[in-house]
C-alpha cells in the first residue's frame, strides 16, 4: 500500500462525516452509506443520542451496556418494529422478525439443527460447494471482481446444506437471482429501520420490492412443499430442511407449518449468503494484501488432506483467527436495531420507552479505548491478553445473547474452510487502483468490488 497519512497500512475504513450537519445532510449520507453517515468521535464514545423532531436513537458502545441489552435483559430490548416494517413482505413470521412467545419457540426449533454435532452433517455440502468455488475461480483470467463468485459460492452453501441441491438447480438459481434484484430494490430498508420517519414520507421502491418477495417467496414455498410431502413419505434426504422441519418443540408439541418454514427458509437464504459472502471477499482481499499474513493461511490449508472431514478443521487455527480478524474489521452486519419496551436509565441518562437502541458491531469492533491498534489487520491479536479480553468484551459480529445469529458456529466452518480451500489452489494478489472502499446497505461491501488477481500456487 502507498498512501500516506494516519491510515497508511491500514486496512480502507469509510471517511466519517464532519461533527456538525443537518438532519437533511444526515439522511443524504445515510442512504447512500450508513458508516460514512456516521462521525469519527463514535470510535471513542461509550453512548451516543440522535435527537430529531422524528426519533430518538441512542447508540449503545460500551461493553457493559450492550451485555444489558443483548444478554441481561434482551426481552425488554426487543427487535425493533420498524425492521420489521420493511422486511415482513419477504420474511412474514421469520425468526428474525419475531419477538416473545413466538420467537422463543422458533428458536426452540430451529437451534437443535445448528448445534456442533449436527453442524458436522453439514460439512460434506459445504466442502461441495467450496471445491466448486475454486474450479469457478480457476476458470478467471486477469484482473477480476471476487464478490459475485463469493455470493454465489456462499447461496450454494445454503442450498446444498438445508435442501440438499447445489446452486445449479433451477429453482436455486431463480432464488438466487431474484435476491439479487430485490436487494436493488429495497435501499430503504436501513434508513426504516434506524431513522423512524413518519408515515408521510414516501418508501421508495417498494412496488419493486414487494413484487420481488412475492417472486421469492413462490418459489421456497414450492421446496418447502416437497419437502413436507417428501418427509410424510419418507424419502427425504437428512439435511437442515428436514432436521427443522421433523423437529418438535419440547413445551408446546408444535412443529412448523409449510407456511412458516418458508418464513425461515427465506431468512436462513438471506441472513445465511449475503453475510458470509461478504465476510470471505474481505478476508481474501486482506490476505492479498498482507502475503506474509496469506502464506501462513496457505501453509495450514497445505496440511489438510486432499478431501477433508470434519475433523480437519482443527487444523486451520490460524485461518480462523484471520476470518475473525476480518469479522472485526468488516462485520457483515454494521449496525443492529432494538427498541426499548420500558424506560430505562443508560450512564446518567433517561431513555424513555419506545427509543430506538442502536449497537454497532462496526464501532465496537475497532473501538479505540477498547482494543490495541484497532484500524491494523493483525490475526495474531487473538493471542494477546487485550485480543482474548476483547473478544470476550467487544467482539458481536454474530451479536451475542439469546438472539445470537444461528448461524454463527455454521459461518465458522464455511469461512475458514472455503479460504484454506482457495488458498491451497491460488496464490492473491491486490489490483493497483482498485482499493476497496467499504459501504454499509444490507451489509458491508465494498462499493466497487473486490478486485484479485489470481496465480495457481504450484
Ligand atoms: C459471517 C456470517 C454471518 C454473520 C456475520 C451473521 C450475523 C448475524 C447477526 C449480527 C445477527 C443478529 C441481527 C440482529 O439481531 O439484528 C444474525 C441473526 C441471524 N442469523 Fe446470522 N450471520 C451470519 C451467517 C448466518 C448463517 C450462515 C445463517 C443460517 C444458515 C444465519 C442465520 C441467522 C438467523 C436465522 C438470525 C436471526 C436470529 C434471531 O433473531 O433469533 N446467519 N446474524
Amino acid at each position: 500500500m502507498t498512501e500516506a497519512g494516519p491510515d497508511a497500512g491500514m486496512p480502507p475504513r469509510p471517511a466519517s462525516r464532519p461533527e456538525k450537519t443537518s438532519l437533511r445532510t444526515y439522511l443524504k449520507l445515510f442512504r447512500r452509506d450508513i458508516l460514512s453517515a456516521q462521525p469519527d468521535k463514535l470510535y471513542g464514545a461509550w453512548m451516543a443520542e440522535y435527537r430529531t423532531p422524528f426519533f430518538r436513537s441512542y447508540l449503545v458502545n460500551q461493553p457493559a451496556l450492550v451485555k444489558t441489552v443483548l444478554n441481561e435483559r434482551p426481552m425488554d430490548f426487543p427487535k425493533s418494529a420498524r425492521i420489521a416494517e420493511g422486511l415482513r413482505p419477504l420474511l412474514g413470521e421469520s425468526v428474525f422478525l419475531t419477538n416473545g412467545e413466538t420467537w422463543l419457540r422458533q428458536r426452540r426449533i430451529i437451534d437443535p439443527a445448528f448445534e456442533g454435532g449436527r453442524l458436522k452433517d453439514t460439512f460434506p455440502a459445504m466442502l461441495a460447494a467450496g471445491r466448486e468455488m475454486v474450479a469457478r475461480l480457476g476458470a478467471e483470467e486477469g484482473d477480476f471482481d471476487v464478490e459475485p463468485h463469493a455470493s454465489h459460492g456462499a447461496a450454494d452453501v445454503i442450498f446444498r446444506t438445508l435442501f440438499s441441491i447445489p446452486i445449479t438447480h433451477h429453482t436455486a438459481r431463480a432464488v438466487f437471482d431474484e435476491f439479487q434484484s430485490y436487494q436493488r430494490a429495497q435501499p430503504i430498508l436501513n434508513l426504516a429501520a434506524f431513522v423512524p420517519l413518519p408515515k408521510w414520507v414516501p418508501r421508495f421502491h417498494r412496488r419493486a420490492a414487494r413484487r420481488g418477495a412475492r417472486a421469492i417467496r413462490r418459489l421456497i414455498t414450492g421446496l418447502t412443499a416437497e419437502r413436507m410431502a417428501a418427509i410424510r413419505a419418507g424419502t427425504a434426504p437428512d439435511d437442515l430442511a428436514t432436521k427443522i422441519m421433523t423437529t418438535t418443540d419440547p413445551v408446546t408439541g408444535a412443529r412448523f407449518s409449510t407456511e412458516e418454514m418458508v418464513d425461515q427458509v427465506a431468512i436462513f437464504f438471506l441472513a445465511g449468503h449475503e453475510t458470509s459472502a461478504t465476510a470471505l471477499g474481505w478476508a481474501l482481499w486482506l490476505l492479498a494484501a498482507y502475503p506474509e499474513v496469506q502464506e501462513r493461511v496457505a501453509a495450514e490449508a497445505a496440511t489438510l488432506p486432499e478431501v477433508p472431514e470434519f475433523s480437519d478443521l482443527s487444523k486451520l487455527r490460524f485461518t480462523k483467527d484471520v476470518f475473525r480478524e476480518t469479522l472485526r474489521l468488516y462485520p457483515p452486519v454494521p449496525m443492529m436495531v432494538r427498541e426499548a419496551a420500558c424506560p430505562v436509565r443508560f450512564r446518567a441518562r433517561d431513555v424513555p420507552k419506545g427509543a430506538q437502541i442502536v449497537l454497532s458491531p462496526w464501532h465496537l469492533g475497532r473501538h479505540r479505548h477498547l482494543w490495541e491498534r484497532p484500524d491494523a489487520f493483525d490475526p495474531d491479536r487473538f493471542a494477546t491478553a487485550n485480543g482474548r479480553q476483547c473478544l470476550r468484551d467487544a467482539f458481536i459480529p454474530f451479536s451475542a445473547g439469546p438472539r445470537v445469529c444461528t448461524g454463527a458456529g455454521f459461518a465458522m466452518v464455511e469461512g475458514p474452510l472455503f479460504l484454506a480451500l482457495i488458498l491451497r489452489a491460488f496464490r492473491i494478489e491486490t489490483v493497483e487502483g482498485r482499493r476497496p472502499v467499504p459501504v454499509a446497505h444490507l451489509t458491508v461491501r465494498s462499493r466497487d468490488g473486490i478486485w484479485l488477481r489470481l496465480a495457481p500456487r504450484g
